[in-house]
């Protein structure tokens, strides 16, 4: 069995979601993988996060669910006690990374600089999000930062401006294991419970990924 990086890399793109409405997280597991894409990152942004995380663990096993936007010690408990497979975060916190170290927990830190990337990399994270991606200055960006640390294995995921119109430069970057993004399941959509819009989404995602993995194949 791959582990949770692994199987993160294998699908190669986190739909990033902010959910209100607890009802809403089985029919949204449903879109995702009817769209064949089993992996959604819950944030918690809304006060909908760890039920959502509950109800899509317990009743939707084939999704990956990871906990997203944890920002401090009690939201990291209450994503795994949720069932969350694995937790984001923005930015890099040392207390939190060691917390979810200690527990067991795989945990992708948010890094922009190469002092966040070390620091992350040093307190043993194997996978960072790269967070504001677009802002920080595009896949060129990355591609430099990454570049002196290319040899340590570290996997990336860009999130924050990446779009179906930009995906492909992102997944150049070497290192790259995934992107993410809100553009799959929009908080908008799910509130309109546009099912099928979301399900197009995340197949269209798939199908980028799976056409930049064939090419260069
Ligand atoms: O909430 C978090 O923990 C984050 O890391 C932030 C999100 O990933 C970005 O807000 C993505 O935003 P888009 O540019 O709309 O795809």
């Amino acid at each position: 069995m791959p582990n949770v990086f692994e199987r993160i890399a294998a699908i190669g793109v986190v739909p990033v979601i902010a959910i209100e409405n607890p009802a809403h997280a089985v029919p949204l597991a449903d879109a995702l993988l009817a769209g064949g894409l089993p992996i959604a990152e819950i944030t918690f942004r809304t006060a909908a996060a760890a039920e959502v995380i509950a109800r899509m663990a317990q009743e939707r096993p084939a999704l990956l669910v990871g906990a997203g936007t944890v920002l401090d010690r009690i939201s990291l408990d209450i994503a795994i006690k949720s069932g969350a497979q694995f937790g984001l975060a923005p930015g890099f916190d040392a207390e939190i990374v060691d917390h979810a170290a200690d527990a067991g927990f795989p945990f992708v830190p948010g890094i922009m600089t190469p002092s966040e990337l070390s620091a992350a990399m040093r307190r043993g994270a194997q996978a960072v999000k790269f967070f504001p991606a677009g802002t920080i200055g595009g896949p060129e960006a990355l591609k430099s930062i990454a570049a002196p640390f290319a040899h340590l294995g570290l996997k990336f995921i860009p999130t924050g401006g990446v779009s179906p119109g930009n995906l492909q430069d992102w997944l150049k970057v070497p290192g790259v294991a995934a992107v993410g993004g809100t553009w799959i399941a929009k908080t908008e959509d799910i509130r309109a419970q546009a099912w099928d819009k979301i399900a197009a989404n995340a197949r269209d995602a798939v199908a980028a990924i799976n056409l930049h993995r064939h090419a260069r194949a």
